[in-house]
């Protein structure tokens, strides 16, 4: 591993017009996206690798990035997806017996712009005040342009409220997870579809680990493509971009709750299921994104510390059980709500066997204290097929 000392001259330029001089990181040239903050300590190469961070540029909070280095085995998708980085202090030489890679070649590997020597904090600040905005990293050649020209580049960006990245980011082609492939020996008993708005590695794992065959489809898939595969139950992921936009997919989630499939849904698919249900989602100020984020568990009065990572948000009434806007789909509660801010983190519907949580029990990297969503899944799921079971059976008694 080289450790190379960088002293090309770097810029971040925010759309307010304020700039933070640095260092370049990783690859030179420019890099544009939304400036966010991430308040993880560790788990920098899951996160740059998850597909929900693609069109923003990752602030981190934590002050040394890169201290573990990178390896093959940690990466949440075949890529970064991170428009960009900014860090404080890059570890110049990483120190673990599984780093394979210095984080600074595996952003030149995959063309990531970053920025280093940047007082991150004081950014922190100016964007939990003024709220996550567009931003640009200049660095070698294009950081000697005069500032007025980088600051309009940065507006000339398009905004995240809107955006549609669920194609990006998405597989082309379906595929499967076998549960023999992540170590379960047993009886598969349950399959699962699982649409791919840019899910990260570990949740099909976590399920595969339990014993489930995942059908992971295109972002775009039909009804039919869901019930083709015999799926016991139907799973949207995480991913980027505005729920607003989410429409094809609001479609298919309104089918699988009027067929009373069991849905899960993770961030993007808590939002989505959110919309299906009639709620509107809203731009967080500056969104949650670490993976030390408190939440309530309304129904348990238990605290989960959780892996979180969005910028929107699902505008439900937070007390009690109501009805749906939509109320074919009858009496949903909000079940989980963020402690830090009040912002809701979780869906449960009464009538139909629905549910979503807004941060990430998949866990990679963060706490696991929310892993047992996935068995509640299984237990929908369960619970439905004996409904299934029961319903031939008499039937086909009344011929
Ligand atoms: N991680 C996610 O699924 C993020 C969902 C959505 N893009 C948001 O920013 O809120």
């Amino acid at each position: 591993m080289t450790a190379v000392q960088r002293t090309e001259q770097a810029l971040l330029v925010l759309e307010d017009g304020r700039v933070f001089r640095g260092r370049s990181y990783g690859a030179i040239g420019t890099a544009l996206g939304e400036a966010v903050f991430s308040t993880g300590m560790s788990g920098y190469q899951e996160t740059l690798t998850d597909p929900s961070y693609a069109g923003q540029i990752i602030v981190q909070t934590f002050p040394h990035i890169g201290n573990t280095g990178v390896n093959d085995e940690d990466a949440e998708s075949s890529r970064i997806w991170a428009a960009g980085y900014v860090v404080r202090e890059a570890a110049r030489i990483p120190s673990n017996w599984r780093a394979q890679r210095t984080l600074d070649e595996e952003l030149i590997n995959g063309d990531v712009v970053g920025i280093q020597q940047v007082d991150t904090r004081a950014l922190t600040r100016h964007l939990r005040e003024a709220g996550a905005m567009k931003s640009g990293i200049f660095s070698g050649e294009a950081a000697t342009a005069p500032i007025e020209e980088l600051v309009k580049s940065v507006n000339e960006q398009p905004s995240m409220e809107g955006a549609n990245l669920s194609a990006l980011v998405s597989t082309k082609q379906a595929y499967i997870v076998e549960p023999a492939d992540h170590g379960f020996d047993g009886e598969v008993k349950y399959t699962v579809a699982a649409i791919d708005l840019g899910m990260k590695a570990m949740t099909p794992h976590r399920f595969a680990e339990r014993g489930v065959r995942v059908h992971v489809l295109p972002h775009d898939a039909s009804f039919e493509d869901v019930t083709a595969t015999g799926a016991h139950g139907v799973f949207f992921s995480n991913g980027p971009g505005d729920p607003a936009t989410a429409t094809v997919q609001v479609e298919l989630v309104r089918q699988v709750l009027d067929a009373k499939i069991p849905y899960f849904g993770i961030c993007f698919g808590n939002q989505i299921l959110g919309r299906a249900l009639g709620y509107g989602t809203y731009k967080l100020r500056f969104g949650h994104r670490g993976i030390n984020q408190p939440v309530l568990d309304k129904a348990t009065g238990k605290v989960e510390i959780t892996s979180q990572n969005h910028g929107f948000a699902v505008d439900a009434p937070r007390e009690g059980a109501a009805n749906a806007p939509l109320d074919r789909f009858g009496r949903v509660e909000v079940s989980h709500i963020s402690l830090n801010d009040g912002v809701v983190e979780g869906l449960y519907c009464l009538d139909i066997p629905a549910f979503s949580v807004q941060y990430h029990p998949e866990a990679a990297s963060g706490p696991h204290d929310a892993s047992h969503l996935f068995d509640r899944f299984i237990t929908n799921m369960a619970a439905a097929k004996n409904t299934a079971a029961t319903t031939t059976d008499s039937t086909q008694g009344e011929k």
